[in-house]
């Protein structure tokens, strides 16, 4: 028999179509339905309701999603008008029963058993809080049957806890993401992953490459489709199913409606298709299992804010670079909020251990500012903070040095690249004044260039001479498997010119 994702492929491609119809008759829709149609029962309402919806728009779904929620709100008779919805929805067309369960796997079994039994459904939401056991009852022995796993949902409080960070590095979603892959041996487990995170669709879909995403929070809940199918779509053009429920039952027009979704998102589908050779250029050269989905952003980011540029470019050292990046036009809130965030991943993922964070001056201090909060937001961690001024105050607080105490600390520096090393020079003198030490330094951009002289970079100088690591968002190799994997975005002349840059000035790593 073929599994629940075999057969919803085929679906897919009948219909060419990623929607997938929600089905949501909510109190004011069934008071709209027995209103308009003279209907007294709630439950027939609520029927009638879903009735119109798969009527109107069956040549488009791929998926049918009727929330249990919206029926057995009425008791026993909104079960019987659940079961006859399924019933009601062509052959061909599965049907994810939203329903959201976990418990342990007897109850479990119960309520597989209600759902693909009674009910009657194709697939089910499951919560993974419980573990493989509470999943297994409903994929285990029977693969043409599936299970959607809530893995970052599309609600505001989902940052409550799927966004906590893990102490082994990473977010609780991105490893029920990992989970979910290793628990799809029979092709029959996929991921919610709400379309309102569009940068948790691209983690999710990196960190499971292979899996079907149920991404709701289109039309109602604001989510942005087209972004969130660029995020979360694999590369053959599937493995996303969007569901919307109120954005077409509510559209005066619900087929138009339907249509239009089908449209965009195969709008995304043809423009990826489209840039295909480059991306396959860049899959044959590793360039993107090299790139992590924050390293890419960081250089959209860049780009963006006119950080990072491309065309010819005199540098200190009196080369001519292909590339500039300057750090300073990271310079509005929302720049630097990204900025600050992508630095906290870089850090978390070094697992770099440390007590307090410096920024020297100037550069320095709005860069501990704002990694030290995305830390704090994103992972929890209340990271101590201090910076120096560059003259000494002769009254008040006097000293070079403000903010969190570093005496006898493990310090961790940030600044936006290293060019000469003199930075770095300087805090190790200030500090040592403390006795604190430096662990290690975290910039923007390893350039991955050799010094004017010698054969290493300054940033493997300061490794040999001070011993301490330098971790980086992103370097040069990172910056030319952004390129590779950039389709048609950058003309080829410029990935060109970076490769003869890293071949005539980079280092060994
Ligand atoms: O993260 C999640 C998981 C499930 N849902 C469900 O999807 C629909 C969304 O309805 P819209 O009217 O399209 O906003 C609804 O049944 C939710 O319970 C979700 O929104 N987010």
């Amino acid at each position: 028999m073929p599994s629940f994702f075999a057969t919803l492929e085929a679906r897919v491609k009948a219909a060419n179509s990623l929607v997938c119809v929600g089905l949501d008759p909510h109190a004011e829709d069934v008071a709209k339905v027995k209103k308009d149609k003279g209907i007294e029962s709630d439950a027939e309402a609520a029927f009638e309701f879903s009735k119109a919806l798969i009527e109107a728009t069956q040549h488009v779904a791929a998926a049918y999603k009727p929330n249990a929620a919206f029926f057995e709100a009425f008791g026993a008779e909104g079960v019987e008008a659940l079961q006859r919805v399924v019933a009601a929805v062509p052959a061909e067309i599965p049907v994810v029963l939203d329903v959201k369960r976990g418990d342990i796997s007897s109850t479990a079994k119960a309520y597989a058993t209600a759902a693909y039994d009674a009910y009657k459904a194709h697939c089910v939401t499951l919560s993974p809080y419980m573990g493989e056991d509470s999943i297994a009852p409903f994929v285990g022995e029977d693969e043409t049957r599936g299970a959607f796993v809530l893995c970052k949902t599309s609600n505001p409080s989902s940052e409550d806890l799927e966004t906590v960070a893990l102490t082994e590095g990473g977010l609780l979603y991105e490893r029920v993401a990992k989970l979910c892959e290793k628990w799809n041996a029979k092709d029959n487990v996929g991921l919610v992953v709400g379309a309102t995170d569009v940068e948790a669709l691209a983690k999710s879909r990196a960190a499971a490459p292979s899996l079907w995403i149920l991404a709701p929070g289109v039309g109602f809940q604001g989510g942005d489709l087209e972004a969130a199918a660029k995020a979360g779509l694999r590369a053959d053009g599937m493995g996303l199913l969007v569901p919307v429920s109120r954005g077409i039952a509510r559209a005066e027009d619900p087929k138009a409606a339907a249509e239009k979704f089908r449209d965009l998102l195969n709008g995304v589908r043809k423009a990826a298709e489209d840039a295909e050779p480059a991306a396959k250029r860049a899959k044959t050269e590793g360039a993107e299992e090299a790139l992590e989905p924050f390293q890419k952003q960081f250089f959209e980011l860049a780009l963006r804010c006119e950080v990072l540029k491309f065309g010819k470019f005199t540098l200190k050292s009196g080369r001519e670079s292909p590339y500039f990046f300057n750090a300073g036009l990271f310079n509005s809130g929302s720049a630097l909020d990204g900025l600050g965030e992508f630095y906290a991943e870089a850090i978390m993922r070094s697992k770099v251990e440390f007590d307090v964070l410096f920024g020297p001056a100037y550069k320095g201090i709005p860069l501990a500012s704002v990694i030290a909060t995305a830390l704090y937001r994103k992972y929890g961690k209340d990271t101590p903070v201090a910076y120096n001024r560059k003259e000494k105050k002769d009254h008040g607080e006097g000293g070079l040095l403000v903010g969190a105490p570093v005496r006898g600390k493990r310090v961790l520096v940030v600044d936006d690249v290293i060019t000469a090393g003199t930075a770095v020079r300087e805090c190790i003198e200030m500090l040592s004044v403390e006795d604190a030490s430096i662990i290690g330094v975290v910039i923007a951009l390893d350039r991955q260039e050799r010094a004017k002289e010698g054969s290493l970079s300054a940033i493997q100088a300061v490794k040999k001479e001070f011993g301490f690591d330098v971790h980086s968002i992103v370097c040069l190799d990172d910056l030319l498997a952004f390129l590779r994997s950039s389709g048609t975005t950058f003309d080829d002349s410029v990935l060109t010119a970076v490769e003869a840059y890293r071949k005539e000035y980079g280092v060994d790593k």
